[in-house]
């Protein structure tokens, strides 16, 4: 990230106009009308689903409470139905021992049958009292079905008074029956009635749950329909007379998911302005950082300096590594370590390599000319390898100039090698050219080792991580070694970066590793300063000092 206020140098005022930042933060804001009407849309649209959720969990729901209400009276209905299909077929003497008994063991059979009764005219008997049976009630049936069979509810039993049946009648036989368990089933939301109709009288008996308090009119199995805000579901069974009656009232199913469908929405919006305003804040950023990078090669704010490579057996700076450093109008300088991972993000990096060539060629272009065995390393990314910019800039800055491949060398970092594959074939190409390649920060990435031979490498930086370990005896400085074997191996040079102290300069002189870059020889420098420190031709201005006499081979 950058720092925040990093770019708070000049009058925000008088910028306000020109700076590219301000008309971004003013297209952002012109966005904002965007943001409320997605958020809108998509508060809506997680409304909308979230209410189809519910409503297919709640059919659900209901669905499985129904199919479980339903079953008990259609077993009852079943069981009533055989009774009386058994007691019709019977070819026996009425109320004789044999007709008796066949009346018991239907009633003794069944968990819901309390007795069978038997009467026509003027014979009467039934299971329990044989013929001492009393006279069933004189008083009109409570219901009446369309099949002729008539019920009447809290008939009082002969052997236990007090003790409630229905009674149910079909031709000569009638079925004393325990009574269904009337318990209401229901929720908040919904209500649940078992009945029996009669569509010709129009007439309704309850035997489970609550009175719907319906019409009988429309109720037709499957119908369903809107009254007073409550959907009403029938659905009916037996030959359409036991029929069960949905009510669900929607307005407390929608309340009572209502947190949650707030949430959701809530969620829902959140996530909207979040994705939205990270999309704008990308735009934003990259179109911001864009402008403030063209702006910075517009004003020469983005310079190269030069960092000596010293070969530690002469002391004589053999090459140097171009180095970009971003200086603002304040005077504050921003490191490329802040600069180009941004830069990369952005897939602004093609830019500055091909300015840090062009500046490159302006700075060291003469110097590199009159001394044929200097070298310039120059940072460059895979991708800058397939883009047609870098080409141009190489032509134009370094061969057109007469400027020798092998005094300009590129160093990729090891982090990036990710990318290599097909930026391989370009970088086999410029090797063939003369160009040295570099691999930089040797040992912090975690690539397979094998594209150091296929890529020809012709040095390895190695990281300050492990220079900082001489000294330290941890297991990392133990690895130095190894890793300068390997090199050895495969060839290849190792330029050891971050140099810092004397004792650094030992260890490695004495493991055979000439190459040296770091703070103990010299920081980076301008090129001025670089060119008339080498060639001693200008006055080299006080550094700290721990710089040393710089001196060409
Ligand atoms: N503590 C300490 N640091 C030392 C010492 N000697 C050198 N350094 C610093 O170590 C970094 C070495 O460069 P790098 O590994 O290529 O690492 C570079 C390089 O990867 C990248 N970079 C710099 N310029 C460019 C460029 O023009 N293009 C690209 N693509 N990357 C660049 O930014 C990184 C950081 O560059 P800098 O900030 O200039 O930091 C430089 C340098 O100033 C030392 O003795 N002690």
């Amino acid at each position: 990230m950058l720092p925040k206020n990093f770019l708070q140098d000049g009058s925000a005022a008088s910028r306000r106009d020109s700076d590219p930042e301000a008309k971004a933060l003013g297209q952002l804001i012109a966005k904002r009308k965007m943001i409320v009407l997605w958020s809108t849309l998509s508060v809506m649209i997680t409304l909308a689903g979230g209410a189809a959720v519910i409503n297919v969990a709640e059919q659900e729901k209901i669905r499985s409470a129904a199919a479980a209400v339903i079953a008990k009276p259609l077993e009852r209905v079943t069981e009533i139905n055989l009774a009386f299909q058994e007691l019709q077929a019977l070819e026996v003497q009425p109320c004789t021992m044999q007709h008796l008994e066949a009346l018991r063991s239907i009633a003794f059979r069944s968990a819901i049958i309390r007795d069978v009764i038997y009467r026509d005219q003027g014979v009467l008997c039934s299971a329990n009292l044989g013929t001492a049976a009393s006279a069933l009630p004189s008083q009109n049936p409570d219901f009446a079905t369309e099949g002729g069979r008539q019920i009447w509810r809290n008939v009082d039993l002969s052997l236990a008074p007090g003790v409630k049946s229905t009674l149910v009648k079909e031709g000569r036989y009638g079925l004393l029956i325990a009574p269904e368990d009337p318990g209401a089933v229901s929720s908040g939301h919904y209500a649940l009635s078992v009945v029996l109709l009669n569509r010709n009288h129009r007439t309704m008996l309850i035997i489970r749950g609550a009175d719907p308090g319906i019409d009988r009119s429309p109720l037709v199995s499957g119908s369903t329909y809107w009254l007073r805000g409550d959907l009403i579901s029938v659905a009916c069974l037996t030959g359409q007379t036991t029929c069960y009656i949905l009510k669900t009232n929607w307005g407390a199913v929608l309340l009572a998911n209502a947190i949650l469908l707030l949430v959701a929405g809530i969620l829902a919006c959140a996530c909207t302005v979040a994705g939205i305003a990270l999309c704008l804040a990308r735009k934003f950023r990259s179109r911001t950082i864009d402008a403030m990078f063209r702006e910075a090669v517009r004003h020469e704010e983005l310079s190269m300096h030069y960092q000596p490579v010293v070969d530690n057996r002469t002391g004589a700076v053999v090459s140097a590594e171009a180095l970009m450093r971003w200086t603002l109008r304040s005077g504050k300088v921003i490191s490329p370590a802040i600069f180009i991972p941004i830069a990369e993000e952005n897939d602004l990096i093609g830019n500055l390599t091909c300015l840090a060539l062009q500046r490159v060629s302006e700075d060291l272009g003469s110097f590199l000319l009159r001394h044929a065995d200097f070298k310039v390393s120059v940072n460059v990314v895979p991708a800058d390898m397939v883009d047609s910019r870098f080409h141009l800039a190489l032509r134009r800055n370094f061969e057109e100039r007469g400027i020798a491949p092998a005094q300009l060398s590129f160093e990729l970092t090891e982090r990036t090698s990710a990318k290599l594959e097909s930026a391989m074939a370009v970088l086999l190409d410029l090797g063939r050219r003369g160009h040295e390649i570099y691999i930089d920060d040797f040992g912090t990435g975690y690539a397979n080792l094998s594209y150091l031979s296929d890529l020809k490498v012709d040095k390895i930086k190695l990281d300050k991580k492990f220079t900082d370990t001489v000294g330290t005896g941890t297991l990392r400085e133990r690895i130095v070694p190894s890793v300068i074997d390997l090199a050895r191996e495969l060839g290849v040079q190792i330029i050891v970066e971050g140099v810092e102290n004397a004792e650094q300069v030992n260890y490695f002189r004495s493991h055979g590793v000439h190459l040296m870059q770091g703070w103990f020889y010299a920081p980076a420098l301008p090129a001025a300063e670089l060119i008339g420190a080498l060639e001693g031709t200008a006055a080299t201005p006080e550094r700290e000092p721990s710089t040393r006499q710089l001196s060409l081979a």
